[in-house]
Protein backbone atom coordinates (compact mmCIF):
# COMPACT_ATOMS: atom_id res chain seq x y z
CA UNK A 1 0.00 0.00 0.00
CA UNK A 2 1.11 3.42 -0.78
CA UNK A 3 1.36 5.71 2.32
CA UNK A 4 -0.46 8.78 0.74
CA UNK A 5 -4.05 8.04 2.10
CA UNK A 6 -6.85 7.97 -0.91
CA UNK A 7 -9.17 9.76 1.21
CA UNK A 8 -8.91 11.87 4.98
CA UNK A 9 -11.81 12.99 7.24
CA UNK A 10 -10.51 15.57 9.26
CA UNK A 11 -13.32 17.01 12.37
CA UNK A 12 -16.44 16.14 9.89
CA UNK A 13 -19.52 17.43 11.10
CA UNK A 14 -23.01 17.16 10.02
CA UNK A 15 -25.72 19.01 12.39
CA UNK A 16 -29.94 18.67 10.83
CA UNK A 17 -31.75 21.36 12.02
CA UNK A 18 -31.77 25.70 11.92
CA UNK A 19 -28.85 27.31 13.70
CA UNK A 20 -26.49 24.39 12.88
CA UNK A 21 -23.58 26.72 11.82
CA UNK A 22 -23.67 29.07 14.64
CA UNK A 23 -24.12 25.96 17.38
CA UNK A 24 -20.91 24.90 16.28
CA UNK A 25 -19.64 28.59 16.25
CA UNK A 26 -20.35 29.26 19.67
CA UNK A 27 -18.54 25.32 20.73
CA UNK A 28 -15.65 25.03 21.92
CA UNK A 29 -15.99 21.72 18.95
CA UNK A 30 -17.53 19.28 22.23
CA UNK A 31 -20.85 19.92 21.58
CA UNK A 32 -22.14 16.41 22.74
CA UNK A 33 -25.31 14.89 21.26
CA UNK A 34 -27.75 15.90 24.14
CA UNK A 35 -26.71 19.41 23.74
CA UNK A 36 -27.95 19.41 20.32
CA UNK A 37 -30.69 17.50 20.99
CA UNK A 38 -31.49 19.90 23.47
CA UNK A 39 -30.89 23.00 21.41
CA UNK A 40 -33.40 21.25 18.86
CA UNK A 41 -30.87 19.80 16.43
CA UNK A 42 -29.47 16.43 15.06
CA UNK A 43 -25.65 15.97 15.74
CA UNK A 44 -25.82 12.76 12.91
CA UNK A 45 -21.86 13.41 12.83
CA UNK A 46 -19.56 14.23 15.09
CA UNK A 47 -15.81 15.65 14.92
CA UNK A 48 -15.32 12.20 12.64
CA UNK A 49 -11.44 11.66 11.73
CA UNK A 50 -10.30 9.07 9.64
CA UNK A 51 -7.79 7.81 6.45
CA UNK A 52 -8.45 5.73 4.57
CA UNK A 53 -5.58 3.98 2.92
CA UNK A 54 -5.36 2.99 -0.87
CA UNK A 55 -6.11 -0.90 -1.72
CA UNK A 56 -7.77 -0.75 1.57
CA UNK A 57 -11.57 -1.89 2.77
CA UNK A 58 -12.54 0.19 5.68
CA UNK A 59 -15.92 -0.58 7.52
CA UNK A 60 -17.94 1.89 9.12
CA UNK A 61 -19.88 0.14 11.52
CA UNK A 62 -23.15 1.04 13.99
CA UNK A 63 -26.24 0.45 14.83
CA UNK A 64 -29.38 2.61 13.25
CA UNK A 65 -29.03 5.83 13.64
CA UNK A 66 -25.52 6.51 14.64
CA UNK A 67 -24.55 8.63 11.46
CA UNK A 68 -23.01 5.79 9.31
CA UNK A 69 -25.32 6.81 5.79
CA UNK A 70 -24.74 10.87 6.92
CA UNK A 71 -21.08 10.11 7.14
CA UNK A 72 -20.90 8.42 3.82
CA UNK A 73 -22.76 10.91 1.90
CA UNK A 74 -21.04 13.61 3.75
CA UNK A 75 -17.67 12.08 2.19
CA UNK A 76 -18.93 12.57 -1.32
CA UNK A 77 -20.45 15.53 -0.45
CA UNK A 78 -24.15 13.93 -1.56
CA UNK A 79 -24.51 16.00 2.02
CA UNK A 80 -22.83 19.11 2.51
CA UNK A 81 -21.54 18.70 5.71
CA UNK A 82 -21.61 21.32 8.42
CA UNK A 83 -18.15 22.16 8.62
CA UNK A 84 -14.52 19.84 8.87
CA UNK A 85 -12.43 19.12 5.65
CA UNK A 86 -12.15 16.20 3.01
CA UNK A 87 -9.41 15.85 1.17
CA UNK A 88 -9.84 13.09 -1.80
CA UNK A 89 -5.71 12.30 -3.24
CA UNK A 90 -4.96 15.08 -1.52
CA UNK A 91 -8.04 17.36 -3.07
CA UNK A 92 -9.88 19.40 -0.57
CA UNK A 93 -13.46 18.38 -1.38
CA UNK A 94 -15.95 21.04 0.16
CA UNK A 95 -13.88 23.93 -1.89
CA UNK A 96 -14.35 21.92 -5.00
CA UNK A 97 -16.98 23.48 -7.31
CA UNK A 98 -20.53 21.69 -8.27
CA UNK A 99 -19.23 20.32 -11.98
CA UNK A 100 -16.20 19.26 -10.18
CA UNK A 101 -17.65 17.34 -7.61
CA UNK A 102 -19.67 16.19 -10.73
CA UNK A 103 -16.60 15.21 -12.25
CA UNK A 104 -15.55 13.31 -9.73
CA UNK A 105 -18.48 11.30 -8.38
CA UNK A 106 -18.65 10.16 -12.02
CA UNK A 107 -15.50 9.19 -12.86
CA UNK A 108 -13.72 8.31 -9.72
CA UNK A 109 -16.26 7.22 -7.16
CA UNK A 110 -18.51 4.61 -7.54
CA UNK A 111 -21.93 3.67 -5.27
CA UNK A 112 -23.91 0.92 -4.36
CA UNK A 113 -26.79 1.25 -1.86
CA UNK A 114 -29.00 -1.13 -0.34
CA UNK A 115 -31.60 -0.62 -2.52
CA UNK A 116 -29.88 -0.39 -5.62
CA UNK A 117 -32.69 1.25 -8.13
CA UNK A 118 -32.28 -0.88 -11.35
CA UNK A 119 -33.70 1.03 -14.30
CA UNK A 120 -36.91 -1.78 -14.51
CA UNK A 121 -37.41 -0.82 -18.40
CA UNK A 122 -33.54 -1.56 -19.47
CA UNK A 123 -31.94 -4.67 -19.60
CA UNK A 124 -28.95 -5.76 -17.23
CA UNK A 125 -26.66 -4.92 -20.07
CA UNK A 126 -28.16 -1.68 -20.45
CA UNK A 127 -28.39 -0.84 -16.71
CA UNK A 128 -24.61 -1.78 -16.08
CA UNK A 129 -23.68 0.70 -19.05
CA UNK A 130 -25.68 3.61 -18.26
CA UNK A 131 -23.39 5.06 -15.93
CA UNK A 132 -20.81 4.83 -18.99
CA UNK A 133 -23.54 6.48 -21.17
CA UNK A 134 -23.78 9.49 -18.77
CA UNK A 135 -19.85 9.84 -19.57
CA UNK A 136 -20.50 10.11 -23.14
CA UNK A 137 -18.54 6.78 -24.10
CA UNK A 138 -19.38 5.53 -26.90
CA UNK A 139 -22.50 2.37 -27.95
CA UNK A 140 -19.29 -0.54 -28.23
CA UNK A 141 -17.05 1.01 -25.96
CA UNK A 142 -19.83 0.65 -23.21
CA UNK A 143 -20.85 -2.38 -24.09
CA UNK A 144 -18.09 -4.30 -24.28
CA UNK A 145 -16.79 -2.77 -21.03
CA UNK A 146 -20.70 -3.59 -19.11
CA UNK A 147 -20.44 -7.52 -20.83
CA UNK A 148 -16.56 -7.38 -18.94
CA UNK A 149 -18.21 -6.17 -16.11
CA UNK A 150 -21.59 -8.61 -15.79
CA UNK A 151 -19.19 -11.42 -16.72
CA UNK A 152 -16.62 -10.35 -13.44
CA UNK A 153 -20.18 -10.79 -11.11
CA UNK A 154 -20.97 -13.91 -12.40
CA UNK A 155 -23.36 -12.89 -14.30
CA UNK A 156 -22.77 -13.75 -17.81
CA UNK A 157 -25.87 -14.95 -20.16
CA UNK A 158 -27.86 -13.12 -18.33
CA UNK A 159 -27.44 -9.49 -20.26
CA UNK A 160 -30.44 -9.64 -22.07
CA UNK A 161 -32.39 -9.89 -18.96
CA UNK A 162 -34.90 -7.45 -17.02
CA UNK A 163 -34.15 -6.44 -13.44
CA UNK A 164 -37.38 -8.25 -12.54
CA UNK A 165 -36.17 -11.28 -13.80
CA UNK A 166 -33.51 -11.59 -11.51
CA UNK A 167 -33.49 -12.50 -8.09
CA UNK A 168 -32.71 -9.94 -5.19
CA UNK A 169 -29.05 -11.15 -5.08
CA UNK A 170 -28.41 -11.25 -8.84
CA UNK A 171 -30.10 -7.77 -8.58
CA UNK A 172 -27.34 -6.71 -6.20
CA UNK A 173 -24.67 -8.16 -8.62
CA UNK A 174 -25.81 -6.06 -11.55
CA UNK A 175 -25.60 -3.15 -8.97
CA UNK A 176 -22.20 -4.13 -8.08
CA UNK A 177 -21.15 -4.77 -12.08
CA UNK A 178 -23.08 -0.48 -12.48
CA UNK A 179 -21.04 1.01 -9.74
CA UNK A 180 -17.38 -0.96 -11.17
CA UNK A 181 -18.46 -0.14 -14.95
CA UNK A 182 -16.75 3.65 -14.57
CA UNK A 183 -13.73 2.04 -12.89
CA UNK A 184 -13.91 3.89 -9.82
CA UNK A 185 -10.80 4.65 -7.53
CA UNK A 186 -12.77 5.21 -4.41
CA UNK A 187 -16.30 2.53 -3.77
CA UNK A 188 -18.53 3.39 -1.39
CA UNK A 189 -20.86 0.19 -0.72
CA UNK A 190 -24.07 1.16 2.04
CA UNK A 191 -25.49 -1.90 3.09
CA UNK A 192 -25.07 -3.36 0.01
CA UNK A 193 -26.18 -7.18 1.57
CA UNK A 194 -28.80 -6.35 4.45
CA UNK A 195 -31.65 -6.92 2.15
CA UNK A 196 -30.32 -10.66 1.14
CA UNK A 197 -31.27 -13.76 3.06
CA UNK A 198 -28.03 -14.82 5.46
CA UNK A 199 -26.86 -17.52 2.55
CA UNK A 200 -26.73 -15.34 -0.55
CA UNK A 201 -25.47 -12.59 2.04
CA UNK A 202 -22.49 -14.48 2.88
CA UNK A 203 -22.36 -15.93 -1.05
CA UNK A 204 -21.70 -12.19 -1.90
CA UNK A 205 -19.63 -10.97 0.90
CA UNK A 206 -17.42 -13.98 -0.29
CA UNK A 207 -17.70 -12.87 -3.96
CA UNK A 208 -16.97 -9.17 -3.04
CA UNK A 209 -13.73 -10.59 -1.28
CA UNK A 210 -12.28 -12.49 -4.25
CA UNK A 211 -13.10 -9.46 -6.61
CA UNK A 212 -11.70 -7.15 -4.36
CA UNK A 213 -8.39 -9.72 -4.08
CA UNK A 214 -8.41 -8.87 -8.03
CA UNK A 215 -9.67 -5.25 -8.17
CA UNK A 216 -8.05 -3.54 -5.21
CA UNK A 217 -10.12 -0.95 -5.19
CA UNK A 218 -10.31 1.54 -2.18
CA UNK A 219 -13.44 1.13 -0.15
CA UNK A 220 -15.82 2.64 2.26
CA UNK A 221 -18.37 -0.11 3.40
CA UNK A 222 -21.05 0.39 5.69
CA UNK A 223 -22.84 -2.07 7.73
CA UNK A 224 -24.82 -2.55 11.41
CA UNK A 225 -23.22 -5.86 11.15
CA UNK A 226 -20.56 -6.57 13.52
CA UNK A 227 -19.89 -10.25 11.99
CA UNK A 228 -20.25 -8.82 8.09
CA UNK A 229 -17.77 -6.08 9.28
CA UNK A 230 -15.15 -8.03 10.88
CA UNK A 231 -15.36 -10.67 8.20
CA UNK A 232 -14.67 -8.31 5.04
CA UNK A 233 -12.96 -5.23 6.80
CA UNK A 234 -9.07 -4.19 7.15
CA UNK A 235 -9.74 -1.13 9.38
CA UNK A 236 -12.97 -0.84 11.27
CA UNK A 237 -14.43 1.99 12.49
CA UNK A 238 -17.42 2.11 15.03
CA UNK A 239 -20.08 4.83 15.09
CA UNK A 240 -22.25 5.58 18.26
CA UNK A 241 -24.11 8.94 18.37
CA UNK A 242 -22.08 10.55 15.53
CA UNK A 243 -19.03 9.73 16.27
CA UNK A 244 -16.57 7.14 15.90
CA UNK A 245 -15.46 5.37 19.25
CA UNK A 246 -12.93 3.31 18.14
CA UNK A 247 -10.73 2.06 14.46
CA UNK A 248 -8.85 -0.21 14.34
CA UNK A 249 -8.39 -3.95 12.25
CA UNK A 250 -10.72 -6.44 13.51
CA UNK A 251 -8.60 -7.96 15.96
CA UNK A 252 -7.55 -4.86 17.72
CA UNK A 253 -11.33 -4.45 18.29
CA UNK A 254 -11.88 -7.29 19.50
CA UNK A 255 -8.23 -8.13 21.05
CA UNK A 256 -8.33 -4.64 22.93
CA UNK A 257 -12.04 -2.90 23.17
CA UNK A 258 -11.45 1.00 23.73
CA UNK A 259 -14.76 0.93 25.28
CA UNK A 260 -17.64 -1.15 26.68
CA UNK A 261 -19.66 0.02 23.81
CA UNK A 262 -17.53 -1.82 21.62
CA UNK A 263 -16.78 -4.75 23.97
CA UNK A 264 -20.45 -5.46 23.57
CA UNK A 265 -19.99 -6.24 20.01
CA UNK A 266 -17.04 -7.99 20.19
CA UNK A 267 -18.43 -10.13 23.21
CA UNK A 268 -19.50 -12.67 21.39
CA UNK A 269 -17.12 -12.93 18.08
CA UNK A 270 -14.85 -16.09 18.68
CA UNK A 271 -11.05 -15.07 18.60
CA UNK A 272 -10.02 -17.53 15.85
CA UNK A 273 -12.84 -15.49 13.53
CA UNK A 274 -11.03 -12.02 13.85
CA UNK A 275 -6.94 -13.16 14.38
CA UNK A 276 -5.68 -13.28 11.30
CA UNK A 277 -2.34 -15.35 9.93
CA UNK A 278 -0.13 -12.65 9.24
CA UNK A 279 -0.84 -12.23 13.15
CA UNK A 280 0.30 -15.35 14.91
CA UNK A 281 2.58 -16.07 12.54
CA UNK A 282 6.60 -16.88 13.66
CA UNK A 283 9.42 -16.53 11.49
CA UNK A 284 9.89 -19.11 8.69
CA UNK A 285 13.72 -20.02 10.26
CA UNK A 286 14.33 -21.83 7.10
CA UNK A 287 10.58 -24.72 7.35
CA UNK A 288 9.24 -25.05 4.49
CA UNK A 289 5.65 -25.12 5.01
CA UNK A 290 3.66 -27.92 3.01
CA UNK A 291 0.35 -25.87 2.65
CA UNK A 292 0.18 -22.20 2.47
CA UNK A 293 -2.26 -19.18 2.88
CA UNK A 294 -2.50 -15.78 2.42
CA UNK A 295 -1.83 -13.03 5.38
CA UNK A 296 -5.59 -12.56 5.74
CA UNK A 297 -7.03 -15.93 6.25
CA UNK A 298 -8.49 -16.20 10.01
CA UNK A 299 -7.24 -18.81 12.55
CA UNK A 300 -10.88 -20.05 12.40
CA UNK A 301 -10.81 -21.25 8.34
CA UNK A 302 -7.03 -22.10 9.23
CA UNK A 303 -8.03 -24.91 11.61
CA UNK A 304 -9.44 -27.75 9.37
CA UNK A 305 -6.26 -27.50 7.24
CA UNK A 306 -4.18 -28.79 10.02
CA UNK A 307 -6.76 -31.81 10.49
CA UNK A 308 -4.49 -33.47 8.04
CA UNK A 309 -1.12 -34.17 9.57
CA UNK A 310 -0.02 -30.75 8.71
CA UNK A 311 1.51 -29.47 11.98
CA UNK A 312 2.63 -25.98 10.04
CA UNK A 313 0.81 -23.34 7.39
CA UNK A 314 3.02 -21.11 5.57
CA UNK A 315 1.45 -17.61 5.31
CA UNK A 316 2.84 -15.57 2.04
CA UNK A 317 2.57 -11.92 0.95
CA UNK A 318 0.85 -10.57 -2.20
CA UNK A 319 3.45 -11.50 -4.31
CA UNK A 320 3.45 -15.21 -3.39
CA UNK A 321 6.43 -14.82 -0.85
CA UNK A 322 6.78 -16.86 2.57
CA UNK A 323 6.17 -14.62 5.26
CA UNK A 324 6.46 -16.70 7.97
CA UNK A 325 4.43 -20.19 9.66
CA UNK A 326 1.34 -20.35 11.72
CA UNK A 327 2.19 -23.20 14.49
CA UNK A 328 -0.71 -25.76 14.91
CA UNK A 329 -0.03 -25.13 18.88
CA UNK A 330 -0.83 -21.45 18.53
CA UNK A 331 -4.16 -22.18 16.63
CA UNK A 332 -4.95 -25.04 19.01
CA UNK A 333 -4.92 -22.34 21.87
CA UNK A 334 -6.77 -19.90 20.03
CA UNK A 335 -9.66 -21.94 19.04
CA UNK A 336 -9.86 -23.63 22.13
CA UNK A 337 -10.54 -20.04 23.35
CA UNK A 338 -13.68 -20.25 21.84
N1 LIG B 1 -32.31 15.05 6.66
C1 LIG B 1 -32.27 14.85 7.97
N2 LIG B 1 -32.82 15.75 8.82
C2 LIG B 1 -32.77 15.57 10.16
N3 LIG B 1 -32.18 14.51 10.77
C3 LIG B 1 -31.62 13.59 9.98
C4 LIG B 1 -31.64 13.69 8.56
N4 LIG B 1 -30.99 12.63 8.04
C5 LIG B 1 -30.60 11.87 9.08
N5 LIG B 1 -30.99 12.44 10.25
C6 LIG B 1 -30.71 11.95 11.60
O1 LIG B 1 -29.32 11.76 11.73
C7 LIG B 1 -29.03 10.63 12.52
C8 LIG B 1 -28.12 9.69 11.75
O2 LIG B 1 -28.85 9.13 10.66
P1 LIG B 1 -28.18 8.15 9.59
O3 LIG B 1 -29.22 7.82 8.57
O4 LIG B 1 -26.91 8.72 9.13
O5 LIG B 1 -27.88 6.88 10.49
P2 LIG B 1 -27.46 5.42 10.06
O6 LIG B 1 -26.45 4.99 11.04
O7 LIG B 1 -27.09 5.39 8.63
O8 LIG B 1 -28.81 4.62 10.29
P3 LIG B 1 -29.45 3.39 9.46
O9 LIG B 1 -28.54 2.22 9.69
O10 LIG B 1 -30.79 3.23 10.11
O11 LIG B 1 -29.51 3.83 8.02
C9 LIG B 1 -30.37 10.01 12.90
O12 LIG B 1 -30.71 10.47 14.18
C10 LIG B 1 -31.31 10.57 11.86
O13 LIG B 1 -32.61 10.68 12.36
Amino acid sequence: MSSQPKLVCRDVWKIFGAGAHEALQTSNGTLTARALHDAGLVGAVRGVDLKVMPGEIFVIMGLSGSGKSTLVRCLSRLIEPTSGEILFNGENLLTATDARMIEIRRHQMGMVFQHFALLPHLTVLANVAFPLEIQGVERHTRETRALQMIELVGLFGKERFYPRQLSGGQQQRVGIARSLAVEPELWFLDEPFSALDPLIRREMQDEFLRLQSSLKKTIVFITHDFDEAIRLADRIAIMKDGEIVQAGTPEELVLHPATDYVAEFTRNVPRAKAIRAHTIMRPADGLVPAARVGGRTTVAEMAPMFASATSLIGVTGVDGHLLGVVHRDDVATLMMQG
